[in-house]
């Protein structure tokens, strides 16, 4: 069948029909093609033979749910999370690990195919690092609270409704976040302290933020509401604190807007310090609530020290570390660097970042309050040049302008550490004429999801 007559198959919705899984989508669904068209399957694995039905038809792309396994996959296992249908946090927990691990590989290669002119033959895409334990890895949660029957829960809401469900036991997270979200949920119920407005239809305590220092064993928690006033909030936190000796402090942030952003602008102490510590090797890091720190401290460890092996340092040269959070990176690239600079748009980071340096006795790393995109150009005017730049940018990735400013300042290495093979492609493309890919890295720093994280060596052609 030539490409037109391709075109021109119709499916209908309902229809069902017979599918082989070629690899894993982005999004953690199986893929297959029905008489060419691409076909996103939910559940289904690579070499599986399925029945589908179709569930919604797109002009470029037909999505289809799984009505029965014909052949099933060798690394089809029973995912263990009661909820994992529901709540759609997870994506890959009835994968084997090792199959999660290359499945994320190959995601990176989807990727690279789809916004790179690359050969990617010729390129070094190494196998995914990954967990002992896969599992109880995150350092935070962030569960949404809403009620049920009368009474408060705390959980996710579903990815195909708008249906809150109720997680008092997630098994990605460290069982410390579990533990101190439940506990907060019972004296909200024991107190009856409202966490919704009938009279204004709004809700008041709309999630609980808690992370915990992995080493440290520090607690913080985070009430995130629409308002300053919150009905019995006193007692609230005199029982947090009473019941959950762990917690070292407790902050409220206030966002009273309806966005998928958990943080509004407004942090108030309402308990204990504004940070907790946290420890990676020989490195101690000051956490504040709205500051951006990885969510697998187990793993982190591994990503960094890939950064650091790409940055080649000798102990001569200057570095950027930008979208430097706390300052992680570049702390722990400190001892072979001669000058660090680190940047980020969060007041509350640089000033841990700071912290963190000085606690470390590291003296030639300085911090700056700012985008990278602006503060790069600007450095470069001044006639400051680094010759390492490291980029751990959020999932839209870097901003041109501050791409622009590499390809002019052109450091010798550029380190690009990215949690989404999408955008990591779209600029390794932009910056192709003076940048060579060296290799690339996965590491898993999310098991049984579907993303990805990546350690990208370039240098300078
Ligand atoms: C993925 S985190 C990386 C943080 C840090 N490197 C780490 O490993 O913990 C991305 C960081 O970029 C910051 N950020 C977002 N947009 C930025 C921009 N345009 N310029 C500088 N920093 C930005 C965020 O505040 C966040 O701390």
């Amino acid at each position: 069948m030539n490409k037109q007559q391709s075109n021109q198959v119709r499916i209908e919705l309902k229809q069902q029909f017979p599918l082989t899984i070629k690899r894993i989508g982005i999004n953690g669904e199986g893929v297959g093609f029905f008489k060419r068209k691409i076909v996103f399957v939910p559940g289904a694995l690579p070499g599986e033979e399925v029945v589908v039905e179709v569930t919604k038809v797109h002009p470029k792309f037909t999505e289809a749910r799984v009505k029965k396994i014909r052949k099933a996959s060798p690394q089809r296992t029973k995912a263990p999370c009661p909820v994992y249908e529901q709540c759609g946090g997870c994506q890959l927990q009835h994968l084997e690990y090792q199959g999660q691990l290359d499945a994320k590989r190959d995601i990176l290669i989807q990727s690279l195919e789809r916004h790179t002119k690359l050969n990617l033959d010729e390129l070094d895409i190494r196998p995914t690092i990954g967990m002992d334990n896969p599992w109880h890895y995150r350092n935070k949660s962030q569960f949404q609270v809403g009620t049920q029957d009368g009474k408060a829960i705390a959980g996710l809401y579903s990815m195909n409704s708008n249906k809150l469900i109720d997680i008092d036991e997630c098994i990605v997270q460290h069982p410390l976040t579990n533990k101190v979200t439940t506990e907060i949920i019972r004296i909200i119920n024991d107190f009856k302290i409202p966490v919704y407005d009938e009279k204004q239809k709004r809700q008041i305590i709309k999630t609980i933020v808690t992370r915990v220092g992995f080493e440290t064993g520090q607690v913080q928690v985070v009430l995130v509401t629409t308002e300053k006033k919150v009905p019995q909030k006193d007692l609230l936190v005199q029982e947090i604190s009473k019941r959950l000796p762990e917690v070292v402090s407790i902050v409220q942030n206030i966002n009273p807007k309806k966005t998928s952003l958990i943080f509004g602008d407004q942090t108030i102490n309402l308990q204990g310090k504004d940070s907790i510590k946290e420890r990676l090797d020989e490195f101690t890091y000051e956490l504040s609530a709205r500051a951006f720190f990885q969510l697998n401290p187990i793993q982190t460890s591994k990503l960094y020290g890939e950064a650091k092996k790409a940055a080649a340092l000798t102990g001569n040269e200057k570095v950027v570390d930008a979208y430097c959070g706390v300052g992680t990176i570049g702390l722990w690239l400190a001892d072979g660097a001669k000058e660090i600079r680190g940047m980020d748009v969060i007041k509350e980071g640089i000033d841990d970042a700071k912290k963190n340096a000085k606690a470390s006795r590291v003296n030639h790393a300085d911090y700056y309050v700012g985008s990278a995109e602006d503060l790069m150009p600007k450095w470069k005017q001044e006639g400051w040049r680094p010759d390492v730049v490291v980029v751990d940018p959020p999932r839209v990735g870097c901003d041109r302008k501050f791409l622009d400013t590499i390809k002019e300042v052109k450091p010798k290495r550029f380190v690009y550490v990215s949690c989404n093979p999408s955008t990591l492609a779209k600029d390794i493309e932009y910056l192709k004429r003076e940048y060579r890919v060296e290799y690339l890295q996965p590491v898993d720093m999310f098991p049984q999801t579907a993303h990805v994280e990546v350690v990208a060596k370039l240098t300078l052609k």
